[in-house]
């Protein structure tokens, strides 16, 4: 297989971009009340090989890490670093060479595939860059039909918070292709959080949209951690989308070389830098 250049892809120049966090500051009232010192999920010297002999690749390589609940954690680290592996043998979409897995109390190892399909389905929330939204349902029908298909009823009074939070009121009758990139992630964020998971996993939610949908969807999420006590993990390579989470875990080579916490974008940035410097020595 091809090695990958380790390259660095911030999305969004940091000096056009306001810095949500110096604007922002989280406080004690907001994101740190709302954590119980629980684990959303957790690994534990998690380690993924693809292919054998001369295509062996090492894709996590003993990674342990918590996500704590009611905590907003994104994912950064080089192309090619294991990032979207992580989320993946994470949330129950691909399986693990070794270690352990676990979505609240729950072990993914071992799981089989109906197991782990009803976990995904009653336990966590997907957002994707691409929507993934069904083209014939209108949003209101796309944000339910997770619930729809499990056969479980819709808690009104929620859905409409929810509904509220993404501003999609006037809405919810529209199909997918009336609507623009950014007002689709917030359906595709209104049907991740409309089930109350215990964790949603969004792999680069805003690699598909302009800087001002981001923005929103970027706020979306840090609200529903603010003031729904929402579990958000997130993988970007876009400082300023880092800038919005609790904390930052980086990913090198399949493992995880450092962490901030409170991060800004430039602080973010700085740390990217440094490894890049690190990378460029060694
Ligand atoms: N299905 C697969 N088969 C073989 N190798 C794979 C597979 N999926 C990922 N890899 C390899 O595992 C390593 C980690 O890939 P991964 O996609 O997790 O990285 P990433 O940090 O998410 O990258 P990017 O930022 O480019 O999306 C890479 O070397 C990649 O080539």
């Amino acid at each position: 297989m091809e090695e990958r250049p380790v390259l660095w892809a911030p999305a969004v120049q940091i000096s056009s971009t306001r810095h949500f966090r110096q604007e922002h500051p989280v406080t004690t009232t907001t994101a740190t009340a709302v954590r119980t010192g629980q684990a959303a999920a957790r690994a534990t010297g998690l380690n993924k090989v693809y292919g054998e002999g001369e295509t062996r690749v090492v894709a996590l390589d003993n990674v342990s890490v918590v996500f704590p609940q009611g905590e907003y954690t994104a994912i950064m680290g080089p192309s090619g670093s294991g990032k979207s592996t992580l989320m993946h043998c994470m949330a129950g979409l691909d399986t693990v060479s070794s270690g352990s897995s676990l979505i609240g109390d729950t072990e993914l190892v071992g799981l089989k595939d109906k197991q782990l399909t009803k976990l995904r389905r009653d336990h966590i929330g997907f957002v994707f860059q691409t929507f993934n939204l069904l083209p014939t349902l209108t949003a209101l029908e796309n944000i339910t039909l997770p619930m729809d298909i499990a056969g479980r009823k819709v808690d009104k009074e929620w859905l409409d918070r929810v509904v509220d939070t993404v501003g999609l009121s006037g809405r919810l009758s529209h199909r997918p292709s009336q609507l623009s990139g950014g007002q689709q992630q917030r359906v595709a964020c209104a049907r991740a959080l409309a089930s109350k998971p215990d964790i949603i996993f969004a792999d680069e939610p805003t690699g598909n949209l302009d800087s001002r949908s981001g923005a929103e969807i970027l706020s979306f999420l840090r609200n529903s951690v603010r003031e729904l006590g929402q579990t958000v993990v997130m993988v970007t390579h876009d400082p300023v989308a880092a800038s919005y989470a609790d904390r930052v875990v980086f990913l090198a080579d399949g493992r995880i070389v450092d962490e901030l916490t409170g991060p800004t974008a430039d602080s973010v940035l700085d740390r990217m830098r440094r490894f890049d410097a690190k990378g460029r020595t060694s």
